[in-house]
């Protein structure tokens, strides 16, 4: 090897120290030696690597050496639900390293809502590149009281009477996509047309029409780049041809539809003739009436939200339901196709509730009537919950137990899949189920109510899940009109039971199956 990188002085004309003598050394390259330093620092950082890597580990199951610099990157670039799964039930908590982030797991009921409700130690990253493409300034990375206000205020946009204005926007879209699927020819994986419908829903709902259909449609384009970087562990830098980078792009562009939407809808509110039509106009419109009043409510509103706030908040909605709600749509279908008996049931029920006129508009009171399809929703999100885990970041040293300590900055993540898969509350665990969620005969509480703490499909803390009656509704109004408006077949293949994960969870051959008008239309 004829390089010479590192310059060593290896004589000095006399033998004094000093700058004149240091600026006459002789300076020779000798390669071995060169080679030789390299190679006992790079051992020394691998050696380094392991013991950090066995001291904060200490008695946690895990493996017992890190595989060198990535760790277990190669797992998660395939995550599968068995591999999870094993890491899962090797105990309450155990632990990996993946691009020396150090990462632990806590998978019993006790653990993970120690990790959530322990706001004083961890708090939420989403996943490791979340700042960077939601925008570190986003108001879900906020913590303690400016957190908790911002909650409150929002709490506005999810009332009864919030709803209710949401609900007639929802239900046009579902039947305008429900009449696209019946018409498309032969079989289809459904993943993405659903996430479609998703995307307009929320959109719609959410900034009604201050976004043009043709621009919606570019939103959606673009938010799949930003769901596809949400990776737990992403490629760390956000360089050209990275899917952060290609995520951080698309939410600049996103953002500017948002905030022009929250201008406009600030000026159509100003006008007190106007009637809210969407959630943007829901929290405007509030903002505007609460500036006379004395409530905690009121005070928190009253503040002027400016629209890159207004537009941020909106963003975290799309990426908090997007993909959550798209694994329950997925699943609602797929589940309810396996189980026609199930179907069937959903299908009676909703002929009742809706008098048998399937024209009459849907409302708050029908879907709050529509006991068994809300109880098919509940064990949809329990059998396959969309969110298996939420990162979290150790913000200080963490107590977790008694015999352990999360050190400081590594990652803690709280796992659901235990918690809802526990037979003491949920016998037959692995078993889709709708009935272990209505009352008994007697009209007592089910088992399944019995450990509230165990539904973990939304969280549990200070940063539960702010949309869970938005988001019920929504799935039992889709699935409930969808099951007397349609027909609809699973083409399972070998791949229908397994699962990948894109942010949520969904079958690993994204659900394909042919959708039809129902004979009796
Ligand atoms: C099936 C649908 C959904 C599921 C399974 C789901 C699940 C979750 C989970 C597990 C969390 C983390 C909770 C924690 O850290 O303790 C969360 C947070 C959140 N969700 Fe949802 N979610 C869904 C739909 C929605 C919808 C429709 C919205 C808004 C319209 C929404 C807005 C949020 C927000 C803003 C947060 C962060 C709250 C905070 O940091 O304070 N989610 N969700």
């Amino acid at each position: 090897m004829s390089s010479q990188a590192i310059p060593r002085a290896t004589s000095l004309a006399d033998k004094t120290w000093g700058l004149d003598s240091l600026t006459q050394a002789r300076f020779s390259f000798d390669s071995k030696t060169t080679a030789a330093t390299i190679l006992t620092v790079v051992i020394s950082l691998l050696i380094l690597e392991q013991i950090v890597y066995r001291t904060k580990k200490a008695h946690l199951p895990g493996d017992k050496w890190t595989i060198p610099v990535i760790g277990k990157f190669a797992d998660s670039l395939n995550p599968t639900l068995e591999n999870y799964k094993r890491q899962w039930y090797s105990g309450p908590l155990s632990c990996v390293s993946v691009f020396n982030i150090f990462i632990v797991i806590g998978s019993s009921n006790k653990m993970a809502r120690k990790i959530l409700n322990s706001p004083n130690h961890a708090e939420p990253c989403l996943v490791a590149s979340a700042k960077k493409v939601l925008d570190p300034n986003n108001w879900v990375f906020l913590h303690g009281k400016v957190h908790a206000d911002y909650r409150k205020a929002l709490n506005v946009l999810f009332t009864q009477k919030a709803l209710s204005i949401y609900l007639p926007i929802q239900e046009r879209i579902y039947r305008e996509f429900f009449k696209e699927w019946a018409s498309h020819k032969g079989s289809r994986p459904m993943m993405m047309p659903m996430r479609d419908l998703n995307m307009e829903t929320s959109l719609s709902v959410f900034v009604g029409d201050y976004i043009t259909p043709e621009n919606k449609k570019l939103v959606n384009k673009l938010y799949w780049d930003i769901t596809t970087s949400l990776e737990l562990v992403n490629f760390p830098l956000a360089i050209p041809g990275t899917k952060v980078y290609n995520a951080v792009k698309a939410r600049k562009v996103v953002m500017k539809y948002l905030e022009s939407s929250a201008a406009q809808s600030k000026v159509r509110m100003a006008d007190m003739q106007n009637e809210p039509e969407c959630l943007l106009d829901e929290w405007t419109r509030a903002m505007i009436l609460s500036k006379n009043g004395n409530s905690e409510e009121a005070k928190l509103l009253s503040r002027e939200y400016s629209d890159n706030e207004i537009a941020m908040v909106v963003l975290s909605f799309l990426f908090a339901s997007q993909d959550a709600m798209s694994s329950a749509l997925v699943y609602s279908f797929q589940l309810t196709a396996d189980h026609p008996e199930i179907l069937e049931k959903i299908r009676e029920e909703q002929m009742r509730v809706r008098g048998g006129d399937l024209d009459a508009p849907l409302t708050l009171d029908l879907v709050e009537d529509m006991v068994y399809t809300r109880a098919v929703v509940k064990e949809v999100l329990r059998y396959r919950p969309p969110v298996i885990m939420v990162p979290y970041l150790t913000t200080r040293n963490f107590p977790i137990t008694e015999d352990y300590t999360v050190p400081k900055g590594s990652m803690v993540i709280p796992a659901f899949w235990n918690s809802l898969h526990d037979e003491t509350c949920f016998p037959e665990p692995d078993k889709f189920m709708p009935e272990r969620w209505l009352p008994n005969e007697d009209g007592s509480e089910p088992l399944a109510e019995s450990k509230p703490q165990n539904y973990l499909v939304w969280g549990s803390g200070p940063h539960k899940c702010i949309g869970p009656q938005y988001a019920g509704m929504h799935l039992a109004a889709t699935l409930g009109t969808a099951s007397v408006l349609l027909d609809w077949e699973h083409h399972r293949t070998k791949d229908s039971d397994e699962v990948k994960v894109i942010a949520a969870i969904f079958p690993k051959d994204e659900f394909i199956a042919t959708f039809s008008e129902r004979a009796s239309q």
